[in-house]
This record gives C-alpha cells, sequence and structure tokens, in this order.
C-alpha cells in the first residue's frame, strides 16, 4: 500500500473501510453509549480543559498518562470490540485499547504532538478509525519540517507505523468550515504490566 510519508516513518490511509450505514450506525451509537469527559491538558505549565471530549477504553484496567494526567481504561463495550476487530484484520496488527475523541465542531482540534509515551509499545501500530464530518490531518517531520496532509473521511481508517510517532508530529487543525461532530477512534497497543 502506498506511504503517505516520504521517510521516517509509514502512514497508510485505507479510505471508507466501514459502509454508509454502518458508519452512521456506529457514529449515533457511541455518541450515546461512549462515557465522554472532557479533557485536561497541560499548556505552558497552565492545566486546562478541553473543550474536546474523550474517553479510554481496553482490556483491563490499563493505567495511561498523558498531559500528566493519569487516566484508567473503561472495559470495552460491544460496539468498540467490533471495531477493533475491524481495524486488526485491516491492518494486521492487535490492539488493547482505545483513545476516543469528540470534536463538536470544527472550532475543536487537537495540537501538534506525536504519541509515544512511555506506556505505548514503541513503534507500535495506531489505528485510526474516523466517523462524522471529514477532517484535514497533518503531518510534519520533527527536523526538516516538511508537510503531509490528508483527509479522514466518515468510516475511514488510517494507521501510523514503523518509527512515524519517532520522526513526525500530528495534528487535527481547528477549520471554519466544519460544524458538525467528529468522533475519532485510536487503537493503541499499551504495555500490559499484569
Ligand atoms: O482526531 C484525530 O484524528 C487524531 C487524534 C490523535 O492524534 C490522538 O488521539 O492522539
Ligand atoms: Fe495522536
Amino acid at each position: 500500500m502506498y506511504n503517505l510519508l516520504p521517510y521516517d516513518g509509514i502512514v497508510h490511509y485505507y479510505g471508507r473501510v466501514l459502509g454508509q450505514d454502518t458508519a452512521d450506525f456506529c457514529f449515533e451509537t457511541l455518541l450515546t453509549s461512549i462515557e465522554w469527559r472532557n479533557d485536561e491538558a497541560i499548556i505552558f505549565g497552565k492545566r486546562i480543559i478541553t473543550k474536546r471530549k474523550v474517553a479510554w477504553y481496553g482490556d483491563h484496567n490499563f493505567e495511561y498518562t498523558y498531559s500528566k494526567t493519569t487516566k484508567t481504561a473503561l472495559p470495552w463495550t460491544k460496539e468498540l470490540l467490533q471495531l477493533k476487530k475491524i481495524c486488526e484484520q485491516k491492518t494486521g496488527e492487535d490492539y488493547n485499547s482505545c483513545l476516543l475523541n469528540l470534536y463538536h465542531t470544527g472550532a475543536e482540534g487537537m495540537a501538534w504532538h506525536c504519541d509515544e509515551e512511555r506506556e505505548l509499545k514503541k513503534n507500535g501500530a495506531i489505528a485510526s478509525l474516523s466517523l462524522g464530518a471529514e477532517r484535514k490531518f497533518a503531518f510534519k517531520h520533527k527536523n526538516s519540517g516538511e508537510r503531509v496532509d490528508c483527509f479522514l473521511e466518515h468510516g475511514s481508517l488510517l494507521v501510523m507505523k514503523g518509527t512515524t510517532q519517532t520522526h513526525w508530529l500530528h495534528r487535527l487543525p481547528p477549520t471554519k468550515k466544519t460544524h458538525t461532530a467528529r468522533i475519532n477512534l485510536t487503537f493503541r497497543c499499551i504495555h500490559d504490566n499484569r
């Protein structure tokens, strides 16, 4: 499959892996069944509450720390397990947890970052499933500053793997063009220290 990144990482975009009806159903179901919470983040040393909502699910009570806050995974729901299986089959990788983000409108996004927390398996694949409003997703190389953009459609799957998190940042830029909600699920592999 075609690699979106020119070097130092692998990003594959599978396009729409869910049919329209399935994607619509998943969007509506997750909107109401997920335990959405406002997220906390530390920006320039200040604790802020984000407008975007998040939730974290996983195999057992994993503890996971990011932006200096620790979270405990909730047990998988039926729908999340079905979506996890689809992502595993398409990408040929296994995942044991999922971080969900809910962006109410285009005003909400996520700043430049990479996902290489200590709890994450080094160079583990991250599968990103998108539902709802189509949004731009951007990559920036940490040294060269080279940029790569793509669009994440309703029901689409993207995977980031290899050394992507080591060498590239990614973000979801805010946009004035979108007035409807988007849900993103990132399936990840966390070290299992039980
Ligand atoms: O919403 C997205 O597409 C990206 C989310 C993301 O980068 C993350 O949760 O780490
Ligand atoms: Fe990320």
